[in-house]
């Protein structure tokens, strides 16, 4: 890969992308069955800005979670013992893809792939830090994605 290949958050539209994606999936959360009661109904705007702060410095931008907001330690924390249910998975899963559909993100197969990629992983990982296993990794970085296999097509 070059050295002129952007990072994912750039690919995004840096913190303004993700705000708009994010902000659809926690509408869409708040008006699912499944999901709204894991939130007691409703996601609030610090959670919603501090998740989109997580996820800007995962893809590349600006290690502002790790440096403010408490890092891996503070995201394992609130995760702890939700007990979030294969089903549940699924449906965050579903809906950050379409989330990301109603908010325009970039629709490249590439870019789509990178970031639906990060949420199966993140959401395995999520769903395992959410249960009783005695095995949780309690520290980590704040991991750092990248595009792996498919940088986008650039001719
Ligand atoms: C890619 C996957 C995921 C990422 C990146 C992620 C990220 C985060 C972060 C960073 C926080 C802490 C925000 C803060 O600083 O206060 C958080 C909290 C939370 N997450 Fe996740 N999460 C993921 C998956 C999930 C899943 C699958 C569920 C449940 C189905 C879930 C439910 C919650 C809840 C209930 C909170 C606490 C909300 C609150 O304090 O108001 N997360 N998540």
């Amino acid at each position: 890969m070059s050295d002129e290949t952007p990072t994912i958050y750039e690919w995004a539209g840096e913190r303004a992308g993700f705000e708009r994606s994010l902000d659809a999936f926690y509408d869409l959360v708040e008006d699912d069955g499944l999901l709204a009661p894991v939130f007691e109904g409703q996601v609030s705007e610090q959670h919603r800005r501090d998740v989109v702060t997580w996820w800007c410095e995962v893809m590349g931008g600006p290690a502002d979670y790790t440096e403010v907001l408490g890092g891996y330690e503070h995201m394992l924390s609130k995760h702890r013992g939700l007990h979030i249910t294969a089903e549940q998975r699924l449906r965050f899963v579903t809906l950050l893809s379409q989330a990301a559909d109603l908010a325009g993100l970039p629709d490249d197969p590439e870019f789509r792939a990178a970031i639906m990629g990060y949420a199966e992983w993140g959401t395995r990982l999520a769903a395992y830090n959410s249960s009783d296993a005695t095995d949780i990794v309690e520290h980590a970085p704040v991991p750092r994605w990248g595009w792996g296999v498919a940088p986008p097509y650039q001719p």
